[in-house]
C-alpha cells in the first residue's frame, strides 16, 4: 500500500497543491479528494483521470472538490466510464445541488448519477473500496454546521479530513484502535479555529506525535521544519510505503 500527496498545501497556499492524495494498493488507485489543483497535480505525476479505480471524498470545500468537474467531464466525454465516487451518504445531495450540478447538468434531468458510480458510505462502519483497502468515515469537526469526514483506513492510518484539533480523538485511535499511522492537516499559525494549528498539535504526547505527519500547511513552511516536535511534514509528490511497521523510518525515524 502507497501513498503519494498530489499536494500537501492548505486551501490557500500557492507553492503547494491542494491536500489530495492518491492512494495505491495492489496496482488499484484511489484519489482521496479532488481539488482544484488536482487535474494538474495528477498530470505532472504521468496519470490520466482513466487511471483511476475510484474516488473518495472528504468534505466539500474547493481544495477537496474543486477538480470534480474536469474530472466528470473527461470521464464522461473521453473515457467514456462513470467513475466510482464514494462519499458520505449526507454529502450526496450537497455535492450535487451546491456544488456540480450549475457546471454538469446540460439536460434538466441529469443528476450526479449521470456523471458517477455513486457509492454512498455511512460514518462508523468500515467499507472495502478495493480489494485491499477499507475505509471507516469519522464524522470530525471541522466548521460549525458544515459536514467533514476524516478517514480511518485499513485499521491502522488515520487521515484526517479538515478537522480541529481534537486530542481526546488522536489518544483513542492510538491507545484504543491501534492506529499507528496519522496524517493530520495543520495550520502552521494560530488561532486553530477550523483546522488543527502546529502549536495545538505540539501539545500531544511524545507517543502520538510519534505517529503524526503533518499536512494541508501553508507556504511558509520550511520555516518551521525542525520545529515539530516529534512530528514530522509529509512531502508532496513523493510516494511512501504505508507499511505501518516501517512507515516511521522514511522519515529518518528509527523505531
Ligand atoms: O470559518 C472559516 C471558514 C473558512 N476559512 C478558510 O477557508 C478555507 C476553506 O478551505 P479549508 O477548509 O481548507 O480552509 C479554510 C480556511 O482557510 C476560515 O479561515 N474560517
Ligand atoms: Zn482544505
Ligand atoms: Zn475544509
Amino acid at each position: 500500500m502507497k501513498i503519494q500527496m498530489l499536494g500537501t498545501g492548505s486551501a490557500f497556499a500557492k507553492a503547494f497543491n491542494n491536500n489530495n492524495a492518491l492512494l495505491t494498493v495492489d496496482g488499484l488507485n484511489v484519489l482521496v479528494d479532488c481539488g482544484i489543483t488536482a487535474p494538474k497535480a495528477l498530470y505532472e505525476l504521468g496519470y490520466s483521470f482513466n487511471d483511476l479505480d475510484a474516488i473518495l471524498i472528504t468534505h466539500i470545500h474547493a481544495d477537496h472538490i474543486g477538480g470534480l468537474e474536469e474530472l466528470a467531464f473527461q470521464m464522461k466525454f473521453i473515457f467514456g466510464r462513470k467513475p466510482i465516487l464514494y462519499l458520505a451518504d449526507a454529502l450526496v445531495g450537497t455535492l450535487w445541488e451546491n456544488s456540480l450540478k450549475g457546471g454538469l447538468q446540460q439536460d434538466p434531468t441529469e443528476t450526479l448519477e449521470d456523471f458517477f458510480d455513486v457509492r454512498p458510505l455511512n460514518e462508523g462502519v468500515a467499507h472495502e473500496l478495493v480489494p485491499g483497502l477499507s475505509v471507516e468515515l469519522i464524522a470530525t469537526k471541522h466548521i460549525p454546521n458544515k459536514r467533514s469526514y476524516s478517514l480511518l483506513f485499513n485499521e491502522f492510518f488515520f487521515y484526517s479530513g479538515d478537522m480541529v484539533f481534537d486530542a481526546d480523538l488522536l489518544d483513542d485511535l492510538v491507545d484504543n484502535r491501534g492506529v499507528q499511522v496519522i496524517f493530520h492537516d495543520c495550520q502552521l499559525h494560530p488561532p486553530g479555529v477550523v483546522h488543527a494549528c502546529l502549536p495545538q498539535l505540539l501539545t500531544l504526547r511524545q507517543s502520538v506525535q510519534e505517529r503524526v505527519y503533518l499536512m494541508h500547511y501553508g507556504d511558509d513552511q520550511r520555516e518551521f521544519i525542525g520545529h515539530t516536535g516529534h512530528m514530522s511534514f509529509i512531502e508532496q509528490q513523493k510516494a511512501y510505503d504505508l507499511n505501518p511497521l516501517t512507515f516511521a523510518r522514511q522519515f529518518g525515524i528509527m523505531e
